[in-house]
């Protein structure tokens, strides 16, 4: 039976979200779209849809996030879990307000929490305020994300400016009295809004958890997921499917960039040029798979890299973005054809378009190999539908040596 329904808008949060359900013994899947039948959720208790709707236009982020609840909700979902990024990403018109008015609205929730906080992965919030590591959001290397810069960090604040409904907050002294005290102050909110948590533990997680257990909806990056009780299923473990390997990472975030200088030392790697590809897009991309094959050739079990940002002042215009991220896709097919079968994308947005472009809609995670990160087995419909193992990988999450070190969980 359907516990819990997710809707993530990227799809690297997807997987994301379907790892802490896992981390916590439900069975998952992850979907990639709306073109699903309740049918494709037996014997699953966490789905999540995976849209890649941060970004979108804000009617194209309601309509595909109502799209993907109501499918949910026909599989049999009593609760909804609204994933977005851990560190609130948004551009300047916002879909996360939207979008969660949106749901509120079609699910009658009246009040809902919005609790971004990840503590496994550094992200806390306190007196409102969103933190990466040590740092507020707005200081952090997300003030230059090319798609989503942040440049403020009161949680309240950034959903004001997106939300029609008021918003309200739950200090972290009141998380610190527990469940009981937390649902109290949730409740004394007044009706029609939401309602940002502070969180900076796993504790506290568990404590807002238990509070909102009856809500049908909730909201967040995949911490709360981690609040909840752990139950000792069996998990089935993900089919390793042999090929070739390779990283594509379109991500231009601070982590990533540390991955890609640590795994340039040792891995034969390709920086995406922008102005071949836009000269010649095709003659740029066969260039590229004839060198990965020849790359493979020379040793099958060394990945290859191609990588879109190595420094910060790599990163172009946004104008690029798409024309970027079509580069990765085309590789991942091209790369499929060569016999590539184990990818790691970089990228929430990057992963959108390498998925769609693959023709991927349905993932089957393996075992989390850092927070919020799991290989996954999913079918190439581009490709004959032949499996493929995937990682999702967040632009921000893993640590340096993730490029070397990921294929060692596939075993
Ligand atoms: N050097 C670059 N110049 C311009 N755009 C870039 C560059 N590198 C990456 N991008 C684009 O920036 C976006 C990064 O977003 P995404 O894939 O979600 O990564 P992250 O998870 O780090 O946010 C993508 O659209 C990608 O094509
Ligand atoms: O919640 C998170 O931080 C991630 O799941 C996520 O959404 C990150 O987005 P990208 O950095 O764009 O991959």
């Amino acid at each position: 039976m359907l516990e819990w329904g997710g809707v993530a808008d990227d799809f690297t949060g997807a997987t994301d979200l379907a790892t802490n359900w896992r981390a916590r013994g439900l069975r998952v899947a992850v979907l990639l779209g709306v073109d699903h039948s309740p049918a494709d959720l037996d014997g699953v208790d966490g789905a999540v849809i995976a849209l890649k709707s941060r970004t979108a236009p804000v009617t194209d982020a309601v309509s595909a996030t109502r799209a993907a609840a109501r499918l949910l909700r026909d599989a049999g979902a009593p609760r909804i879990y609204d994933k977005y990024c851990s560190t609130f990403d948004s551009t300047a018109a916002g879909n996360i307000g939207p979008v969660l008015d949106a749901l509120a609205t079609d699910l009658g929730a009246d009040r809902t929490v919005v609790v971004p906080a990840f503590p496994d992965a550094g992200r806390t919030v306190y007196q409102r305020r969103l933190f990466v590591f040590d740092e507020l959001l707005e200081s952090s290397h997300m003030r230059h994300h090319p798609l989503t810069p942040m440049t403020r960090s009161d949680v309240t604040e950034l959903l004001t400016a997106q939300s029609d409904r008021s918003v309200g907050w739950v200090s972290w002294r009141t998380v610190q009295e527990g469940a009981v005290a937390i649902r109290a102050a949730i409740d004394a909110v007044p009706a029609r809004s939401h309602v940002v948590v502070d969180a900076v533990s796993n504790a506290d997680l568990a404590a807002i958890a238990a509070a909102t257990a009856n809500d049908v909806l909730v909201s967040g990056g995949s911490g709360l997921a981690l609040g909840l009780p752990l139950r000792h299923a069996a998990a089935a473990p993900m089919p390793v499917v042999e090929g070739f390997r390779a990283v594509l990472a379109g991500s231009a975030s601070h982590a990533t960039q540390g991955q890609v200088a640590h795994a340039r030392e040792s891995l034969p790697s390709a920086r995406l040029d922008t102005a071949a590809l836009t000269s010649d897009f095709t003659a740029e991309i066969d260039r590229l798979t004839a060198w990965a094959a020849a790359q493979w050739a020379d040793a099958p079990r060394r990945p290859v890299l191609v990588y879109a940002t190595g420094a910060p002042e790599d990163v172009g215009d946004g104008a690029h973005a798409a024309l970027i991220e079509a580069a990765h896709a085309e590789l991942a097919v091209a790369f499929t054809a060569r016999g590539m079968r184990q990818l790691l994308v970089a990228g929430g947005e990057t992963s959108g378009s390498v998925m769609q472009r693959l023709g991927v809609t349905r993932l089957d995670l393996g075992d989390p190999v850092a927070p919020g990160l799991s290989w996954a087995r999913g079918r190439a419909a581009a490709h004959g539908g032949d499996p493929l193992n995937l990682l999702l990988k967040s632009g921000n999450f893993g640590g340096s040596d993730l490029f070397t070190a990921a294929w060692e969980h596939l075993r």
